[in-house]
């Protein structure tokens, strides 16, 4: 395992405190609903899967803590406790996704279990799995997108992907999403280059993506979101691949602050351009991107760079922490566990593989 995002041992929950890096590697101890939900909205861990997984492991640390009386005590204790959690942050669908699950698994399992203790051993067991699936989830993200990618290149050509943000082990149980398929594209042999833009103004790519990059010796090049057009018109870029904070029936995707502009810019340099995504970041119940839902955060995240002020005093700031994709822009197709797909044919694929 590369970098861990999160880890879960004996009941206790640590989280790697994301606004430090790359500077200081520091794990934060979580122990109460409340930590999970500060640590979240604070963006100390971040990415769609890895909010998902540290909101339902924080329930876990205080399931383990704690002393039920009745199964009923441990469900409304739950319940109530991920319809916080879910409040942390709005765009992604994961942690909503994942609160729905683990509702439904609650139910299921007071008709099979009647004593709290082992409902509650049960129940943990069921929230700690989804680091293993994650992370197999996001290895098989990793061979569809590259054996894709692969297929459209010429001769002994290999790859150069551009991504956006951090969708590797940083936001997710390990592996990544697009970042997976960058890892896979290097694992085949077939990656002869990554470009990674900063993503201002939290710099997912600068502090997370290039770290990660860096630490697994990838080839690499950091480059500025601005500097992404030029970038295009002088490499034979061939594919640029993202990842996805929610997507829709119809494919539109959002994603982070400067994705569409990306997509417009594949467009117009015949550039496939890639969402690679896990199953728990598809939304069916929302029918096109009007619908979603994009958080917008704090100004002095874009004015101040740890505590030093690198904007006018005064200025006025708007700062959308996403923006949304439209299907058609996404021309290489969605990547997901289950293959690639185009975004026309999402809904009826993921409708029949999970049979909903
Ligand atoms: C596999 S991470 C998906 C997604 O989450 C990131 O957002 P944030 O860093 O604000 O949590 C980014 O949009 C990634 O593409």
């Amino acid at each position: 395992m590369s970098l861990e995002a999160i880890i879960f041992k004996n009941g206790k929950l640590r989280l790697l405190d994301q606004l430090q890096l790359p500077f200081t590697t520091t794990y934060i101890d979580i122990e109460t609903i409340q930590d999970g939900w500060d640590a979240i909205h604070q963006m100390k861990v971040r990415g769609a899967p890895a909010i998902a997984i540290a909101g339902v492991l924080t329930v876990a640390v205080e399931l383990n803590k704690q002393n039920f009386q009745s199964v009923d005590q441990i469900k409304k204790f739950t319940f109530q406790s991920l319809d916080y959690l879910v409040t942390s942050r709005p765009t992604a669908v994961n942690i909503g996704d994942a609160a729905e699950k683990i509702k439904q698994f609650c139910l299921s399992l007071e008709k099979e279990v009647t004593d709290p203790n082992n409902y509650k051993l049960k129940l943990t067991e069921k929230m700690n799995s989804m680091l293993d699936e994650d992370v197999a989830t996001n290895k098989s993200i990793g061979k569809h997108g590259a054996l894709d990618i692969i297929e459209k290149l010429s001769g002994q050509e290999k790859a150069k992907i551009l991504t956006h943000c951090n969708t590797g082990s940083l936001a997710t149980a390990g592996y990544g999403t697009a970042l997976g398929v960058v890892r896979s594209l290097q694992e085949m042999g077939n990656l002869e280059h990554c470009y990674c833009t900063e993503t201002r103004p939290y710099n997912q790519g600068s502090r997370l993506t290039a770290y990660e990059l860096v630490y697994e010796k990838i080839p690499s090049t950091l480059i500025c979101d601005n500097m992404v057009g030029l970038l295009l018109s002088r490499q034979k870029i061939s594919a640029i691949v993202v990842g996805a904070d929610r997507v829709v029936a119809n494919g539109d995707t959002a994603n982070k602050i400067g994705t569409y502009q990306l997509a417009i810019l594949a467009k117009y340099h015949n550039v496939p351009f890639y969402v690679a995504v896990p199953t728990t970041t598809i939304d069916l119940n929302k029918r096109t991107g009007s619908e979603i839902v994009i958080e917008e955060r704090p100004s002095k995240e874009m004015t101040h760079v740890k505590d030093i002020r690198i904007a006018a005093d005064g200025i006025n700031c708007w700062n959308p922490c996403f923006d949304v994709t439209p299907a058609d822009l996404i021309t290489g197709g969605l990547i997901t566990e289950h293959g690639v797909f185009k975004p026309n044919e999402l809904e009826s694929k993921i409708r029949e593989i999970l049979r909903v």
